[in-house]
């Protein structure tokens, strides 16, 4: 089978300089304005040669290369710096200026407009202020070509002396200076940058006193899956020939963010639609059709009866806030608490729900909050059964001082066995789980604790470490808790009144934080699906902007949101960002809903879910088909690592995430172990062999935990190349 070229870095020697011409319309001299360019550029370069490429032609189908793709939107991830021609003739100003702003909204540097002079519509004068003053862009003006002469002969005799005295031109020359100025302030600028980084930024998550120039990960650009970063060999002496730049694979998703590619021009048009239609505006009771639009399709792809309002606001971490607010003021009222009768929240050890001080309070004390001076850890974290596959085994791990109530360790055929959660309930498997879990609610509240909600990160903890949990413990202590409001009303107090509805909250206000897990990153709408239940608040951001900008929706219950209703304005939700539902970010998430949910419809995952995922298990008897649960990362390469038992103690693989938990000698796991380091080190440093240039995989480390995230769009080919380097890696 022919290998797939290696991922493609952007074109940026320090000596060869390469541009793209661009034309604003047909017929505007792009032909002869390249032909002065190359001719003025190889009068200056003695000895160097100078090439000229037409990559595809267009025009009828008989004619054209590619109909599928803009050329614009082709070669952006080339990101060449570009010279645009103008069009000098009657409607020509817009045509320019739209295709300059086109090019610029793709994320080109349009470095110089060039165009003919003439005097009936003299574009030319009103162009060259208009970029001037808007863009900062020079305008070069050259005298129209020499009319066609009836003879072939007499034609190419005028046009040869027409280019040599037009090349000689005092403004061609003016434009090859500038693009020269250009690549020159471009590369001291990708060369100075992680210096100057070191002196100004505030990296979060970073121990500064540990990091050096070399560690900065300088971004030229970003494309689809890829950034490109200034290439390690940059600096040296050999770098002449080598490219300054490498594609590196953004294996964190940018922090979990990326979705649907980096500059992915749809989501880029609707921001900008978006930006131009409303700016921003403030929104508590007022209402605009992107607001309005993704609150019908959040709630419609949500599916659930629980779930009836969209609270926005800017976050992951801030959403969790809201969620908190609405949860524990529900439980507040309902159970008569008082304002100094503080509750708290049932959670899991290891849950991460956000960096600001409320949100940290509702994860357990670990390394991340404990030198945090305002953290007050308020709740109690269960410990779980995890799913590894180790030995090539799929396997529900139960911790060793869970094993006497919930029993040992099991093996299972499949990933999609232990997602059978209706199955193995069929089975009895979540007796010991709910019996467990109520008794331990039972003594905690014996010894006076008191709870307002159930916050968990369905299925998976990310910053915890990228645990994996069983998803029948998960669904045991939601039904526990919706099963036990004795638990959880003030002693004494009376019973109150059962509600008509039959989706109010019961028990506690069961609050999913869905900030990394929901939204297809594990291959789903909502990852409350793997635990077959639905929860009465629910958090959703990162995927929801497909990995563009920051936005966060909160839904609610019907139920949830009554209790904040009365006559007095005290009694509402106080909450409110200043950018709370921006146009831009909600017409974003629109963008990347629909064409997400439209992924999942017309089968763009099928060649993920046929690496190993697709199989027809006889246990699945309860309607639950096995492709639900699979992964972009292919099935043998996990089974095949994890059976690397002398570095790997357990992966995983669900969506587009794959976690890769390594051994650590000194037997400490957790965010301060260092033992994925060396993988990590490996990966970033690269496969030097690429084709055109090395490439490489970024990824960031919790502790003993490497975990790379594909987005939605990732390629099968890329799959595999990186999978091949994470072989490598391992081995190494
Ligand atoms: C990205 C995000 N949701 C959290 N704010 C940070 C999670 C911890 C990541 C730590 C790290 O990458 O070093």
């Amino acid at each position: 089978m022919p290998q797939p070229p290696p991922p493609l870095a952007s074109p940026l020697w320090r000596s060869l300089r390469a541009y793209q011409i661009f034309g604003a319309n047909t017929e505007v001299g792009k032909t002869v304005f390249s032909t002065l360019l190359c001719k003025a550029a190889a009068a200056r370069t003695t000895g160097r040669g100078v090439a000229f490429l037409k990559p595809v032609s267009t025009g009828p189908d008989s004619e054209a290369d590619d109909r599928w793709t803009t050329q614009a939107d082709m070669y952006a991830p080339l990101r060449l710096p570009v010279v645009l021609v103008g069009d000098s003739r009657l409607g020509g100003i817009s045509q320019t200026i739209s295709a300059f702003e086109s090019l610029r909204m793709r994320g080109y540097d349009v470095e110089s407009v060039v165009l003919f002079k003439e005097d009936k519509y003299q574009n030319f004068d009103y162009l060259s202020e208009y970029f001037a003053e808007h863009h900062d862009v020079p305008v070069a003006g050259v005298i129209e070509p020499p009319e066609r002469k009836s003879s072939l002969e007499d034609d190419v005799r005028a046009m040869a002396k027409y280019y040599e005295e037009q090349s000689q031109a005092k403004n061609t020359g003016d434009v090859i200076s500038h693009l020269d100025k250009r690549h020159e302030q471009r590369i001291a600028s990708l060369d100075s940058m992680a210096s100057q980084a070191l002196e100004k930024i505030w990296y979060p998550f970073t121990q500064h006193s540990l990091l050096t120039p070399k560690d900065i990960n300088v971004i030229d650009s970003a494309h689809g899956d890829y950034f490109q970063t200034l290439a390690p060999s940059s600096s040296s002496s050999s770098s002449q020939n080598d490219s300054l730049l490498r594609a590196s694979f953004d294996g964190s998703a940018s922090w979990w963010t990326q979705g649907l590619g980096h500059a992915n021009p749809r989501l880029t048009l609707a921001a900008a639609y978006a930006a131009g239609r409303y700016g921003h505006v403030m929104f508590a009771s007022g209402i605009h059709r992107p607001a309005l639009e993704l609150s019908s399709t959040l709630l419609k792809g949500m599916n659930s009866p629980r779930l009836d309002r969209v609270f926005f606001s800017d976050n992951g971490s801030t959403g969790i806030e809201v969620a908190l607010k609405m949860g524990l003021g529900a439980a507040k009222l309902r159970y008569g608490w008082a304002k100094e009768e503080k509750l708290g929240i049932v959670g899991l050890k290891g849950s991460y729900h956000g960096d600001t001080i409320g949100a940290m309070d509702c994860s357990e004390p670990s390394g991340y909050n404990e030198k945090v001076e305002w953290y007050d850890g308020k709740g109690h974290w269960f410990d779980y059964p995890t799913v590894l596959c180790i030995g090539g085994k799929w396997r529900v791990n139960v911790p060793e001082e869970l094993r006497q109530a919930l029993g040992e360790d099991a093996d299972f055929g499949s990933l999609s066995e232990i997602f059978n959660v209706q199955g193995r309930e069929q089975k009895g498997h979540h007796i010991r789980y709910e019996a467990f879990i109520r008794e331990s609610l039972e003594r905690l509240v014996k010894q006076g604790r008191r709870f307002g909600s159930v916050i968990i990160e369905p299925v998976v903890l990310g910053a915890g470490g990228m645990a994996l949990v069983d998803p029948l413990f998960q669904r045991a202590l939601v039904n526990v808790v919706r099963k036990s409001p004795d638990l959880f009303r003030k002693p004494g107090a009376a019973v109150e009144e059962t509600s008509s509805d039959p989706n109010a909250w019961t028990g506690l206000p069961i609050i999913f934080d869905e900030v990394f897990t929901g939204l297809y990153r594990l291959g789903r709408f909502t990852s409350s699906s793997f635990l077959n239940t639905y929860a009465d608040i629910s958090v959703h951001a990162k995927l929801l902007t497909g990995g563009l900008v920051p936005l966060c929706t909160t839904l609610a219950s019907e139920n949830i949101f009554q209790s904040f209703s009365s006559q007095d304005k005290t009694d509402a939700l106080l909450h409110g960002h200043s950018y709370t539902a921006h146009p831009v970010g909600c017409q974003v998430a629109l963008e990347s809903l629909n064409d997400l949910q439209k992924m999942d419809q017309d089968g763009s995952w099928d060649w993920a879910k046929s690496q190993g995922w697709k199989s027809s298990e006889a246990s699945l008897t309860s309607g639950q088909s096995s492709t639900n649960v699979w992964s972009t990362w292919p099935r043998d390469l996990v089974e095949d690592l994890s059976r690397q038992t002398d570095r790997v103690s357990g992966i995983w693989a669900l969506g587009s995430v794959l976690a890769i938990h390594i051994k650590d000698a000194s037997g400490s796991t957790g965010y301060f172990s260092n033992a994925a380091q060396d993988l990590r080190d490996t990966l970033i440093a690269g496969d030097s062999e690429g084709a055109n240039g090395s490439w490489n995989v970024h990824c960031r480390v919790l502790g003993n935990v490497l975990y790379l995230m594909a987005g939605q769009k990732t390629t099968e080919e890329s799959i595999a190349q990186i999978s091949s380097e994470l072989r490598k890696g391992l081995q190494a």
